[in-house]
């Protein structure tokens, strides 16, 4: 599972700067209601364009699993996120795709969602949990921090998924996030961004840099 992701990609050269910056995926964002959405022609070409060993995650906002599965397919992609309200058994029905579980969890929200997890089957649980902010109106992308606190030192409800944490995440905070939740991965979008779905290559390359370092890795080649 990823330890740094660039979620929103919508150009070739910016796939490529995040390649050569050291991320080890990117996210396709699918949701055609997000200004980082990409066609399935473009997230065929960013399979050609990247070495294997950058993770292709494609982004999806309740579609259906058959839609899901076509496209992982057509786009060669690594694994899938269901960033919307889609229900836990949606990761058996993608069996074998790697299935990213987003869920905007808070201390309120979480005991609920920890109760949902603990009744799935071992074969069930998604490959990862992605944390995200919960700001009414927004699926993902809104630029705001998670609820840290609420994630801090309780992991036992995980039964061992690992945990990506996403939100309002920048160079200048991501560390300070890594120390407070102790997450398996990172994940950001609008954090590193001159506009919405256009990579800045400085915040970029200081964002993977300072998540790498926080995470104990040595800096990309
Ligand atoms: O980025 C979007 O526009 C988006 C829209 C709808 C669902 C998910 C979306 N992004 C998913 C991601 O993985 C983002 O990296 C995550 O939500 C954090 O975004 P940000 O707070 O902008 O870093």
């Amino acid at each position: 599972m990823f330890r740094v992701k660039i979620c929103g990609v919508t150009s070739i050269d910016d796939a490529e700067m995040i390649d050569a910056a050291g991320a080890d995926a990117i996210g396709l964002n699918f949701y055609p209601q997000s200004p980082r959405c990409v066609t399935a022609e473009f997230a065929s070409l960013v399979a050609e364009a990247l070495a294997d060993r950058v993770q292709r995650v494609g982004l999806f906002v309740n579609e259906p699993a058959d839609r899901v599965r076509e496209l992982a397919k057509r786009c060669r992609l690594s694994a899938v996120q269901l960033h919307g309200d889609e229900p836990l058994s949606m990761i058996a029905e993608l069996e074998p795709l790697p299935v990213v579980l987003a869920r905007r969890l808070t201390r309120e929200t979480l005991p609920a969602f920890a109760a949902e997890l603990a009744a799935l089957p071992a074969a069930a649980l998604p490959a990862a949990l992605l944390v995200d902010a919960a700001v009414p109106g927004h699926y993902g992308g809104s630029g705001q921090t998670a609820d840290w606190g609420a994630l801090a030192g309780h992991d036992h409800w995980r039964r061992g998924v690992p945990m990506i944490l996403a939100g309002g995440l920048r160079a200048e905070n991501v560390a300070q996030a890594v120390a407070a939740v102790r997450p398996h991965g990172v994940d950001t979008a609008s954090g590193v961004e001159s506009a919405p779905g256009v990579k800045d290559p400085a915040q970029t390359a200081d964002f993977i840099s300072a998540a790498r370092r926080a995470f104990g890795l040595a800096a990309a080649d």
